[in-house]
């Protein structure tokens, strides 16, 4: 099978990589950890006199990765400004060159159908930019009602699972769909089906019963950290409260701390009390999302190993029959496209209006085109189904 599109994207190095972030080995994973901490033993100090330099987030790229982490605003085309029309055009310019590298999944559906004859399409949806587009205040990422109809049909045809950043509960109370699986705080707190193969591979899964009574599995890798994660929580929270538009989100396995409201020349000082404070958590580390820092453990599990665990969880391991379809728009989500792309199966969908280097094959404008693209797959199975007599 090959669904690369002719001309094969550059592939990401990986953007936390142990030894950018200096951590010895033994800290990656948990299992090779001591028994769980309790609250209050992790801190040495987190007074803000302990803080160090104003050079170190500017120095260790923080900062960088700060201002490149969401596409700028369109800028408003002022009428009679020809430097102003000429700059959107070579951005359109620009943003098509980059589309010879990743085609539009919609121009390029047909061949994406094509691969999926005969085989069952696993499909695995962000959250966050994906279906629900980016607003200034993260608890008004509201879904559409036509995309949560579309997503409830996706999950009636094909087995579908959400995979965000937030918690579990909260994504799950954004899209309140029952049809489907969830996969939160980065795939570190997962709802899947009953499988016995799992048990052996993983022997920390529980098996459960859902709301609906019907059994589940869930798993739950980071389940130490709950205690560290809650500490660090709280911490952030006071060391933010004096900076305007900074909000602390506490999503279970991880921390987010959002800058989009908090004017730019404060980014340094939100960045190095974060840094600081992390300092003294060497089990938890800091990756760069849309305007926000993303506070996490440092094991060895990602968005990529969440895709692998719920394949195994839905018994569609097996390469030739299953097609996963991962759709993002972040750089936690590199790390799904990745599994897809280096396992040479399935593909990889980039939500971007502009251009990214990506492990994706694909990409897809913004929601609305998500939408689409979700709604095609949605008709073209089911014209599949009345050609195979299937009601
Ligand atoms: O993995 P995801 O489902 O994409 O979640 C990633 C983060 O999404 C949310 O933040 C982002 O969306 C907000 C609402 O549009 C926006 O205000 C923010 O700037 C974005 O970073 C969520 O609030 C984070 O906690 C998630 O980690």
């Amino acid at each position: 099978m090959d669904l690369q599109p002719s001309h094969a994207s550059p592939i990401l190095t990986d953007p936390v990589s142990k030894s950018r972030l200096g951590i010895h080995s033994s800290l990656l994973a948990y299992s090779q950890q001591d028994s769980p901490l309790s609250p209050g033993k992790y801190t040495k100090s987190n007074s803000k006199k302990n803080m160090g330099s104003l050079d170190d987030v500017r120095s260790n790229g923080w900062l960088d990765a700060m201002k490149a982490s969401s596409p700028p605003r369109k800028k408003s085309v002022l009428k009679g400004s020809s430097a102003l029309v000429a700059s959107i055009d070579f951005d359109m310019e620009d943003y098509n060159l980059w589309m010879l590298e990743y085609p539009s999944a919609l121009g390029a559906f047909e061949k994406i159908i094509d691969h999926a004859k005969n085989k069952k399409i696993a499909m695995f949806l962000d959250y966050d930019g994906t279906l629900s587009p980016i607003v200034e205040d993260p608890d008004c990422a509201f879904m559409t009602e036509p995309m949560r109809t579309t997503v409830r049909r996706v999950a009636k045809c094909f087995p579908t699972a959400i995979i965000s950043g937030r918690s579990r509960d909260k994504v799950f109370d954004l899209v309140k769909l029952t049809e489907l699986y969830y996969a939160g705080s980065h795939g570190m707190d997962i709802i899947g089906p009953v499988s016995d193969t799992l048990h052996e591979n993983h022997p920390d899964c529980v098996k459960s019963t859902d709301d609906q009574g019907n059994e589940i599995t869930l798993f739950q890798p980071a389940k130490e950290f709950l205690p560290m994660i809650d500490e660090v929580f709280r911490t952030l929270i006071d060391i933010t409260k004096d900076i305007e538009g900074a909000k602390v989100e506490n999503h279970k396995f991880c921390v987010s701390v959002h800058y989009r409201n908090v004017e730019e020349n404060n980014w340094t000082v939100i960045a190095q009390r974060v840094h600081d404070i992390l300092k003294n958590y060497p089990r938890l580390r800091s990756t760069h999302g849309r305007k926000v820092l993303e506070i996490r453990p440092v094991i060895d599990w990602n968005k990529g190993k969440a895709v692998e665990f719920l394949l195994e969880s839905l018994g569609l391991t097996d390469m030739n029959d299953v097609l996963p379809i991962y759709i993002g728009d972040d750089k936690t989500d590199e790390d799904a496209f990745k599994v897809l792309r280096e396992s040479n199966r399935g593909c990889g969908i980039l939500v971007s209006s502009v251009r990214k280097d990506s492990n994706a094959l694909y990409s897809l404008r913004d929601t609305s085109e998500v939408m689409r693209f979700l709604q095609r797959l949605v008709n073209w199975k089911r014209k599949q189904e009345r050609k195979h007599g299937k009601k």
